[in-house]
C-alpha cells in the first residue's frame, strides 16, 4: 500500500510530514511526501512559515506520480500554489483526498487567510473526506455561509474531538466515542487523518478506518514523546496481533528461566490492548503455569483474549492509574524475597501492597487491592503483594508495560530469590 502526504515540514517531528511518515510507516503503509512549506516551530510557538515555490512543488508532484501509482492523498498545511497543483492531479488521476484543514497551529499561528480559504473550499469539493476539529469546522461553515458557497453533498466530514462525528450532506452518519486524555499532544490531528488514510489504503471501509484510527491515535497519545514544552505525537500501533506476539515471546523467554516462583494456584501472565475496557481486551493463558514433579513447570493452555479473571482485573485497575501499564503476572510470595527487594533493590522495583483483612465487603479483591496499592504510593508499582488471608494464598504480582517487560522483571526477581535461598 502507498499513500501520498502533502503538507508542511515541522523540524521537531511532532506534526506535519514527519508525523505523517511515522504514522504511515507504523501502520505498514509506504508514505510518499510532498512538502508545501517549511515551518520551524516548538510546542510554544511557530517561528515562521516558508512556502516552497510553485515550480518546486510541481516537481515534487511530478516525481512521485512518475514513480508510483497513487490512489489516496492526505493533506496537511497547504498553500495556494500547492492546492492549484493538487486540483489538477485530482482530476488527472481520480485521487481520493483526505483533507485535514489545518487552519492554524495549536500554538495559534494562522496558516490560512481569506484568499487561501477560497482555495480550500474548492479543494473540499474535490475531496473524499475532510477532518476538521470542532473549531475548524465552525470556521469553515461560517465562511461557506458568509460567502454563500456550497459544499458538495457527497463530501464526508469528520468533526474530530473527544468523540468524533461523521457527517455527510448535513446528516450525522456515525459518532465515534473516545476518551479524554489530559495531555495536549502536538500533531494529533495530523496523525489521526493520516491513520485514516492508511487504513483506507489497506481496503478498510471508511467507518472501520475511522474506528481503527481512533484506537491508534489514543495509543499515540498515551505513548507521546515528552518534550521540553509539551508532548509530540509518537505513532504507536498496539493491536491484538501485537499483544499475542508479545505474550508468545514472553512465554518463550519464561521457558529459558529456571522459574520456580510458582504459587499453589498456579501463575498466569496477561497483556492488554491500550485502554482496556473489559476482560475481552486482555489476553492470557487459558490455563495456568503449574509446577511439575521434576522442579520445573508446565505452561497449560493457549493464549486467548478474555481468558483471565484475576490478572485481568489487576490490569484493568492499574491501567486507570497509568495507561502504559498493560501487563501483569502473579508469582509465589516469599517473605525474605520481599524483604530483600525492599531493602536492596528499591531503585529497581517500586513495591506496594494491600492487606486482605482490610478488604471491605462485596468488592473484587483484585480491583480493590490493586487500587489501594496504587493509591498508597500515587502510582502503579512494579510489584504488588499481599500476605494472604483465610483460604487465600499470599501472592506477588509483577506489573509492567508489556508481557516481555514483566518476564524480564520476573527473571531478575527469580535470580534474587535463588541467591537468597542458596545462603
Ligand atoms: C507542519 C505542521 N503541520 C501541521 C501542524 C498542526 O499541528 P498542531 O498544531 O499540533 O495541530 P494538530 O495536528 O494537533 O491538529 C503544525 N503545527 N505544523
Ligand atoms: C487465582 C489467582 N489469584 C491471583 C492473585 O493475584 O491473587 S492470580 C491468580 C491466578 C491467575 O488467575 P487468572 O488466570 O484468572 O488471571
Amino acid at each position: 500500500m502507498v499513500i501520498l502526504a502533502v503538507g508542511g515540514y515541522d523540524p521537531t517531528g511532532g506534526a506535519g510530514i514527519s508525523a505523517d511518515i511515522k504514522t504511515s510507516h507504523t501502520l505498514g503503509v509506504y508514505c510518499l511526501s510532498i512538502i508545501t512549506s517549511i515551518i520551524p516551530q516548538t510546542n510554544k510557538e511557530v517561528y515562521e512559515k516558508y512556502d516552497l515555490s510553485k515550480e518546486n512543488i510541481e516537481n515534487q508532484f511530478k516525481s512521485v506520480f512518475e514513480e508510483f501509482e497513487i490512489e489516496y492523498v492526505k493533506t496537511g498545511v497547504l498553500t495556494s500554489q500547492s492546492i492549484d497543483i493538487l486540483l489538477k492531479y485530482i482530476d488527472k488521476y481520480d485521487l481520493k483526498v483526505i483533507c485535514d484543514p489545518v487552519l492554524a497551529s495549536t500554538t495559534k499561528y494562522n496558516f490560512v487567510d481569506e484568499k487561501l480559504m477560497d482555495k480550500y473550499i474548492e479543494l473540499f469539493n474535490k475531496s473524499y473526506l475532510i477532518t476538521p476539529n470542532r473549531e475548524e469546522y465552525n470556521k469553515i461553515m461560517e465562511f461557506v455561509k458568509n460567502k454563500n458557497y456550497h459544499l458538495k453533498k457527497d463530501l464526508y466530514i469528520l468533526i474530530t474531538g473527544i468523540d468524533d462525528i461523521l457527517k455527510r450532506n448535513s446528516t450525522t452518519i456515525n459518532i465515534f466515542k473516545g476518551f479524554k486524555i489530559n495531555k495536549e499532544v502536538h500533531g494529533t490531528g495530523c496523525v489521526y487523518s493520516t491513520a485514516i488514510t492508511a487504513f483506507l489504503s489497506k481496503g478498510y471501509k471508511l467507518e472501520d478506518a475511522i474506528k481503527e484510527a481512533k484506537n491508534f491515535i489514543l495509543s499515540s497519545i498515551i505513548y507521546a514523546k515528552k518534550t521540553k514544552y509539551g508532548y509530540n505525537s509518537n505513532p504507536t500501533y498496539i493491536n491484538k496481533e501485537t499483544v499475542i506476539k508479545n505474550l508468545s515471546y514472553a512465554i518463550y523467554l519464561l521457558k529459558k528461566i529456571n522459574f520456580t516462583l510458582i504459587p499453589e494456584v498456579g501463575s498466569n501472565i496477561a497483556e492488554s490492548l491500550p485502554l482496556p475496557k473489559d476482560f475481552n481486551d486482555i489476553a492470557s493463558l487459558t490455563g495456568r503455569i503449574i509446577k511439575n514433579k521434576l522442579g520445573g513447570f508446565y505452561v497449560v493452555g493457549d493464549i486467548e483474549f478474555g481468558a483471565s479473571e484475576h490478572i485481568a482485573k489487576i490490569i484493568l485497575s492499574a491501567s486507570k492509574f497509568n495507561p502504559k501499564i498493560r501487563s501483569c503476572m502473579n508469582i509465589k510470595y516469599d517473605e525474605d524475597l520481599i524483604k530483600t527487594l525492599k531493602e536492596k533493590f528499591k531503585d529497581k522495583f517500586i513495591i506496594s501492597s494491600f492487606d486482605r483483612s482490610e478488604e471491605p465487603p462485596n468488592v473484587s479483591t483484585m480491583e480493590w487491592g490493586t487500587t489501594i496499592a496504587c493509591k498508597k504510593i500515587g502510582k502503579v508499582p512494579d510489584i504488588i503483594y499481599d500476605k494472604g488471608g483465610l483460604g487465600k494464598e499470599p501472592m506477588i504480582r509483577v506489573l509492567g508495560k508489556d508481557s516481555i517487560d514483566v518476564i524480564k522483571k520476573v527473571e531478575f526477581i527469580q535470580k534474587i530469590y535463588n541467591s537468597i535461598k542458596e545462603k
